[in-house]
């Protein structure tokens, strides 16, 4: 079967990648992304200067996913953006540009700095950090979320994509949909982690991660329902010409079909790559075809979005 996917004249072999955050800091992991089967490789949201991140214990396994706060540790811009610049040049088109800056200003000015350099490729907005002390996340501040895209777009003219935290009240997918139709953007990604959640150690009867007292993101296994009603959601409210990329509780090829069903065009993986390694791409592509194959569909086209009420 055909896994091939393109983004704006951007061809991906298939349309399984990494998620923003995980095992995607330094330019060993992200070697190791684009060495597997993977689609393409996403690098760890930057800030413009480097941070070391929140105090450990910051991540933890869950029976069923994820709790992280790791409050965006990362090796700075310029390392990422050489990055993408440098494998672009060797000829991979397949890398996602993640950026969080704390403020508009941070995130305006490293939009100026990819629109003034050769970077061609996508370029990830993440508007929806949980984990930053005191920052709450601008994707649930709708005007923020409209200043940001208005200021953006007076001079961007790349391929920008927004990373959104999960909705769970339909008026929202509405309000935020009329927004996002206003703006050239190439996509919207589906879900980050469920903000703010909490784990406990039954022996220890204490939280399991040290920063914010053990209030933490969500991922994994948890999230999936989450996600696929976003990626339902804005696939059913936003203009065709806006793709979706589904993140949130793949660790299958069901899952991916799953999100694709739901409208994704390409799919990331996070907190299941943590455990298992690059070794997940080919997984869970290999299972994806078989059941394409099982059900006769012959590309993605064949059933994306296609998902049917009853
Ligand atoms: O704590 C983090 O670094 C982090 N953790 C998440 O779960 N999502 C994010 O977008 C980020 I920037």
């Amino acid at each position: 079967s055909n896994l091939q996917v393109s983004i704006n004249d951007i061809n991906f072999n298939n349309p399984v990648l990494n998620a923003a955050g995980v095992r995607c800091q330094s330019t060993t992991e992200l070697d190791a992304i684009l060495a597997s089967t993977a689609g393409g490789a996403v690098t760890k949201s930057a800030t413009l200067q480097p941070r070391n991140g929140n105090e450990t214990p910051r991540m933890q396994s869950l029976p069923f996913g994820s709790i992280n706060s790791m409050g965006l540790p990362n090796y700075g811009f310029d390392y990422y953006l050489d990055y993408v610049i440098n494998q672009q040049i060797a000829g991979n088109q397949n890398l996602i540009l993640s950026i969080a800056g704390l403020s508009i200003a941070e995130n305006l000015t490293m939009l100026r700095q990819i629109q003034a350099s050769d970077y061609q490729g996508l370029v990830e907005l993440n508007l929806s950090c949980p984990n930053v002390a005191g920052k709450s996340q601008v994707g649930y501040d709708f005007e923020a979320v409209a200043d940001i895209l208005a200021a953006a777009f007076t001079f961007f003219d790349g391929h920008l994509g927004l990373k959104l935290p999960p909705y769970f009240d339909l008026n929202q997918f509405d309000e935020l949909s009329a927004i996002l139709n206003q703006y050239p953007l190439t996509y919207v990604n589906s879900i980050n982690s469920i903000g703010n959640g909490l784990a406990v150690d039954l022996d220890t009867e204490t939280v399991v991660i040290k920063p914010k007292a053990g209030f933490g993101g969500i991922g994994g296994d948890y999230v999936k329902p989450t996600a696929l009603a976003n990626i339902r959601a804005f696939r059913l409210r936003l203009n065709p010409a806006i793709k979706i990329i589904g993140t949130g509780g793949i660790s299958s090829g069901q899952d991916v079909f799953e999100h694709i069903l739901c409208g994704a065009d390409l799919v990331q993986i996070g907190t299941a790559f943590g455990p298992e390694g690059t070794p997940i791409f080919e997984r869970v592509t290999d299972e994806l075809e078989t059941i394409m194959v099982a059900k006769g569909y012959r590309s993605l086209a064949d059933f994306r979005g296609k998902l049917k009420i009853i």
